[in-house]
């Protein structure tokens, strides 16, 4: 058994929410974390510094993930980020703000659902072999983003894969087109988004080339498939300073 005195003290921003919640439940069962502080909308962020947290973990909105983080640095709390909305330009500046604190933390990661992760790594594999490349993600319509994080972070990796082997633009002979028809260009590549009443979060990658066509799909059911990874993540945060992007480097 874990002594209370050896287990790493967590908070949770954006505790009343779908993910918040799901994580609040999975640290208070895990004998070696304790959950000291549940903050949302409306609180202060000093309750987690107060209640002495060594890692938070946020799953709050695009909009407020930035502030949040660079409070959390400026305190010297490491922290496990799930909200999306990442691009390079915010990596590079939680890099600047992370440069000046370099015992902290920091682990973003845009899907914590383990074969969510093999996915994009699947994928990133293929992406070399085929042509054509267009991402499909489904989401349930609370979500207030379009793509998901997931997608952008596919495309992303894609992008990259298809730059390393020379491969040029995709084939594509629209002309007439309706706005959004064609889906939003990620880095070069399509990505088309569902919003449907039932769904959670799922996305696939269709890629295409002569006389074949290959579909890499996964399908979170259900929230609890993000908690073996945020809380791989929470674990492992404090002895990775810097920025980590993406749960690959801690699967392995
Ligand atoms: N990386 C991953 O694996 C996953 C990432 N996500 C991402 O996580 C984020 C949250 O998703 P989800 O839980 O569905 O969203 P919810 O809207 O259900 O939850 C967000 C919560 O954060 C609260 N909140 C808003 N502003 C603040 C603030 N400044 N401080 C503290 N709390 C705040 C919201 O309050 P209010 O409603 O009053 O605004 C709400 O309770 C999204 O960006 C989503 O894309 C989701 C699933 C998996
Ligand atoms: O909002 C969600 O639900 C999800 N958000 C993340 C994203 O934007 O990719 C991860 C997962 O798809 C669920």
């Amino acid at each position: 058994m874990t002594d209370e005195r050896d287990a790493i003290r967590v908070g949770v921003l954006g505790a009343r929410g779908r993910m918040g919640t799901e994580v609040c439940r999975a640290v208070d069962a895990a004998e070696d974390l304790e959950l000291v502080a549940m903050i949302d909308q409306g609180d202060w962020l000093f309750n987690a510094s107060d209640a002495g947290a060594e890692v938070v973990v946020d799953f709050t909105n695009p909009d407020v993930v930035m502030d949040n983080l660079h409070w959390c640095i400026d305190q010297g709390i490491s922290v496990v980020v799930g909200t999306s909305g990442f691009s390079e330009q915010r990596l590079e500046r939680v890099r600047s703000w992370l440069a000046r604190k370099p015992g902290v933390g920091v682990v973003i990661a845009p899907n914590f659902g383990i074969g969510a992760v093999l996915m994009m790594q699947f994928a990133a594999r293929a992406a070399r072999y085929f042509e054509s490349v267009e991402i499909i993600e489904q989401h349930h319509p609370k979500k207030l983003d379009a793509p998901s994080g997931t997608a952008a972070h596919t495309a992303r990796v894609i992008a990259e894969a298809r730059a390393a082997a020379n491969l040029g633009a995709m084939p594509d002979a629209t002309k007439d087109e309706r706005p959004g028809a064609r889906g939003a260009e990620v880095d070069g590549v399509r990505v088309h988004s569902v919003r449907a009443a039932g769904l959670v979060a799922h996305q696939e990658v269709l890629f295409g080339t002569t006389g074949e066509t290959l579909t890499i799909r996964h399908d979170s059911y259900d929230r609890a498939s993000f908690m073996p990874g945020v809380l791989l993540a929470v674990r492992a945060v404090r002895h990775r300073p810097g920025l980590t992007v993406g749960l690959d480097a801690l699967i392995d």
